[in-house]
């Protein structure tokens, strides 16, 4: 399947990228993050590229690069850079494997700006991606997560669910029965995250992620 995944979530520091991680694993997709902000710890696609164990997955370079660990449109400012959408939607073409998905990671949540004037819901419908929510399991977490619900129901991007981060928090069951949208899996608290983690959790993912993008 050539779908296009992309991975948003309820916030920054969520577990998107674990979450990009056992997604990719499950699908033996390819894997993308177009703007990455903030260099000093490593890069989610250096993450990503560590944890996956298949020989078939690709992890494409990231269209930006930006030293600030802030928004993009604020990382790109200070470095008087505009991100540029319609590349991004010309890369992800190039980059979409043939027969196999190609998984994408937002910076940060649903509405970050990714420049001047449009955010990150702008750019998920520019690429006509199916969006994986990830919600982190904490005291307050529904809030949040009804916030990108709403929203993403209000503008119509296609949805394929849940992926929820944490031991197990009954937010879980609150946040699938407001919302209307499907849990795909829950990713538990993990340690370490290594290959073998996510191998395991990639497996646990595979049935509910072919079933809900079939
Ligand atoms: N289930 C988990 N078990 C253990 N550690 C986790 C888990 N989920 C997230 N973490 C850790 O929490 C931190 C933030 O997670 P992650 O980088 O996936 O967030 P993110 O949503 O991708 O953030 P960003 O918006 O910066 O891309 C990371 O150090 C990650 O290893
Ligand atoms: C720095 C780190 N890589 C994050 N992805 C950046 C998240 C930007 C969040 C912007 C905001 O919602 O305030
Ligand atoms: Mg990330």
């Amino acid at each position: 399947m050539s779908e296009r995944i992309f991975i948003t979530g309820i916030g920054t520091g969520v577990g998107k990228t674990i979450s990009a991680a056992c997604v990719t694993e499950a699908l033996q997709a390819d894997y993308w993050k177009p703007v990455q902000t903030g260099l000093l710890e490593g890069t989610d696609t250096d993450t990503v590229g560590s944890l996956l164990s298949n020989n078939v997955s690709v992890c494409h370079p990231e269209a930006w690069l930006l030293q600030a660990p802030a928004s993009p449109h604020l990382a790109a400012r200070l470095e008087n850079k505009n991100i540029d959408i319609d590349r991004i939607v010309a890369l992800s073409k190039q980059y979409q494997p043939r027969n196999r998905a190609l998984v994408m990671e937002g910076a940060g949540g649903l509405l970050v700006p990714i420049n001047e004037t449009l955010s990150t819901l702008d750019l998920i419908l520019a690429l006509n991606a199916k969006v994986l929510v990830v919600a982190q399991n904490y005291l307050g977490s529904i809030n949040h997560a009804m916030l990108t619900a709403r929203v993403l129901q209000h503008t119509g991007v296609p949805v394929i669910g849940w992926v929820f981060n944490g031991d197990y928090h009954t937010n879980e069951d609150d946040i699938v029965r407001w919302s209307g949208y499907p849990k795909v899996g829950r990713i538990p608290q993990a340690d370490p995250v290594n290959k073998a983690f996510v191998q395991q959790q990639a497996q646990l993912l595979s049935a509910s992620l072919h079933t809900l993008m079939a």
